[in-house]
């Protein structure tokens, strides 16, 4: 591959506002804030990485140093940022936000750089979407510690090194595959954050619950825990959503019943899928038959783009076990005709599918 053929794409973009979309928008964000669990032992799950995080900056402390450069890949919303602002807390040093698409030019670049104080954590969102030359300047500024910064331009440009004070990048990615060697071999540990398991989703939830000052029983957490899609901002997004219902609509106190009725409302479903997962999996159950069929048809009879389908319902509904592409086409899993309530061709009478016990009724159910 190409590193500069990279895409560049927000699946985000393609489908704001939804509630089950794994990115935060800037005002989200700062709901976030107060959620964040503040050091490694409030952080919920994720065991391997916490553990050999915990040894790397236990190590650098006791050495008196600065932490090793850090990459943390995985998903939106799976704890990235806050996984950075623990290491600077446990670090004892303070922690500079940016982002790759923030640093076009390399003198973006050296511009923070040649700002950062000894021992400041960089966290360096989307690191995969930063331009070439930035990310070369990188190289250099990560092994020694210096950059070269050009003035001038043409024949008579001179490179003037800049030493810069010890410092430790943590560098997130939602595509560590993406990133060129070179970057990749210069960070001392990597980390991949895994999706996480509905037990570990309901502490997230619990936690939530307490700090925003909600009243919530262990079944409405599970209830909210496994619609949320593996991951901690959507278990916090549904939380919000939830414990809006039970104000207006119920006692205030969150419980099953309380859950998936307020879920039903906002059409998230039993497995977290939202309208648009459904509309994806209902075209190809019910107009061709479980598949195979061509993205392009299959994004046609769902009235949207295909990169919509592709990128933002797809990556979930095949995580799921509920849709695999194929090299002839688009086919549905025998798990997405059970879940939603039909009954295959070749199992039914000859034709098309038909509604099965069931049926579309108890999609929302618990
Ligand atoms: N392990 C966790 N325990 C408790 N809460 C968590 C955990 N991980 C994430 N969260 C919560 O989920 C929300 C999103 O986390 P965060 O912003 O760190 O995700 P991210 O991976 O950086 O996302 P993005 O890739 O979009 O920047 C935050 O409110 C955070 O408090």
């Amino acid at each position: 591959m190409n590193w500069d053929d990279r895409p560049h794409e927000d699946a985000a973009a393609l489908a704001p506002e939804r509630l089950v979309g794994a990115s935060a928008d800037g005002e989200e964000q700062a709901v976030e804030a107060a959620l964040r669990p503040k050091d490694l032992g409030e952080f919920i799950g994720q065991e391997k990485v916490r553990e050999q995080l915990d040894l790397v900056l236990r190590a650098a402390r006791a050495r008196g140093a600065t932490a090793d450069h850090v990459l943390l890949s995985g998903a939106p919303g799976l704890g990235k940022t806050t996984l950075s602002m623990i290491i600077a807390a446990e670090m004892g040093a303070p922690i500079r936000i940016t982002s790759g698409p923030a640093i076009q030019h390399a003198g973006d670049l050296a511009a923070i750089l040649s700002s950062l104080q000894e021992g400041e954590v960089l966290f360096l969102d989307e690191i995969h979407r930063m331009s070439r030359p930035a990310e070369e300047m990188l190289y250099m500024a990560m092994e020694d510690f210096r950059v070269d910064v050009v003035v001038g331009k043409g024949p008579g440009a001179t490179a003037i090194p800049l030493e810069l004070p010890p410092f430790t990048l943590v560098g997130a990615t939602t595509r560590a595959g993406l990133l060129p060697p070179p970057l990749r071999d210069r960070f001392g540990f990597t980390a991949h954050m895994e999706f996480y398991a509905p037990e570990e989703l309901e502490r997230v939830v619990h936690r939530s619950a307490l700090l925003l000052d909600v009243e919530i029983d262990a079944d409405g957490a599970a209830e909210i825990a496994g619609r949320s899609r593996g991951t901690p901002r959507i278990a916090n997004r549904l939380l919000r959503r939830v414990r809006d219902y039970a104000q207006v609509k119920a006692d205030g106190v969150i419980t099953r019943d309380v859950a998936s009725a307020a879920l039903k409302v906002y059409e998230v479903d039993s497995r977290g899928l939202d309208r648009l997962d459904r509309g994806v999996l209902e075209a190809l159950l019910r107009l061709f038959g479980g598949g195979p069929v061509g993205l392009s048809t299959l994004a046609v009879a769902v009235g949207e783009e295909r990169e919509t389908v592709e990128e933002v319902a797809e990556p979930f509904l095949v995580r799921e076990g509920l849709l695999a592409r194929t090299p002839r086409g688009r086919v549905a899993t025998p798990a997405a005709w059970a879940h939603l309530g039909l009954t295959p061709p070749n199992a039914a009478a000859p034709g098309a599918a038909r509604s099965g016990q069931g049926g579309q009724g108890d999609l929302f159910g618990a």
